[in-house]
């Protein structure tokens, strides 16, 4: 059996494959405790992680793992950063299951983790460049931190509306300042599909009015492309 993890800012998504399926969910440590997972059944371990705190961690619970690492180029995909090691393993491996999947395409790849990250690729497979801004939790977090009036409760409300109390204001704000920011992106690039990833991709994904992929397993589909 093979085990995949995804380990982000937040929590280890993981996966595991075999000739029954596959099975997954977001929290690998809790899947540990509740013992959801054979350990003793598993061979091969590859693992996409960009927090560095936790690898240790996950070379104790699995000693074989093989991690991941941002590349020059790989599949007609090339790295804009100089460095590519410098850039998040996850968005690379985002890029290349997108771009793998569909060649020969332009891709915008969101991925709404801790972080809120757009890639960007052109048709010719080049990493245009991207961004990194604070995700919908932490815009949501810092605001009400540094504010005496402004409260919210955790959950959010869905929508784009101007705000006719202080949780809407906030919570349509937020979504309607990333939706838009997205969709000027796709706009310049119409030809582009718009890919949607990480754990606050399903409040967005209710929002758009133009297609896009929601595709909650990007980042492990790409370690398969990486490593097979
Ligand atoms: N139910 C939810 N509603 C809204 N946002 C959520 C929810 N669950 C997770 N998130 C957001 O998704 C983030 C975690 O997503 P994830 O893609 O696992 O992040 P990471 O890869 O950085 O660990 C949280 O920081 C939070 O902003
Ligand atoms: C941008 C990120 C923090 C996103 O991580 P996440 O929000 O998914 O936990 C991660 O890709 C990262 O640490 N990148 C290193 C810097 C860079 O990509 O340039
Ligand atoms: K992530």
């Amino acid at each position: 059996m093979r085990l995949e993890l995804d380990a982000g800012n937040t929590r280890i998504k993981w996966r595991t494959v075999d000739e029954a399926g596959e099975v997954g969910g977001d929290d690998f440590a809790a899947a540990l405790t509740q013992q959801m997972i054979a350990m003793d059944k598993v061979s091969t371990v590859w693992v996409s992680s960009v927090h560095e705190q936790q690898n240790q961690w996950i070379k104790q619970q699995c000693p074989n793992a093989q991690f991941a690492q941002s590349q020059v180029s790989k599949n007609g995909l090339s790295n804009s950063y100089e460095d590519p090691h410098k850039m998040g393993v996850d968005r690379w491996l985002a890029m290349l299951a997108a771009w793998t999947r569909q060649p020969d395409n332009a891709h915008l790849i969101i991925d709404a983790g801790t972080a809120l990250t757009m890639d960007i690729v052109d048709a010719f497979g080049r990493h245009v460049g991207g961004y990194i801004c604070p995700g919908l939790g932490l815009m949501k977090d810092s605001l009400l931190g540094a504010t005496s009036r402004v409260h919210a409760k955790d959950d959010w409300l869905i929508g784009r509306a101007p705000g006719e109390n202080t949780q809407m204001c906030v919570d349509h704000g937020i979504l309607d300042l990333v939706v838009s920011w997205i969709e000027k992106h796709k706009a310049l690039q119409p030809e582009a599909n718009v890919w949607l990833t990480g754990g606050a991709a399903p409040l967005l994904i209710q929002l758009f009015e133009k297609p896009v992929i929601h595709e909650p397993h990007l980042v492990l589909d790409g370690l398969r492309t990486y490593f097979e």
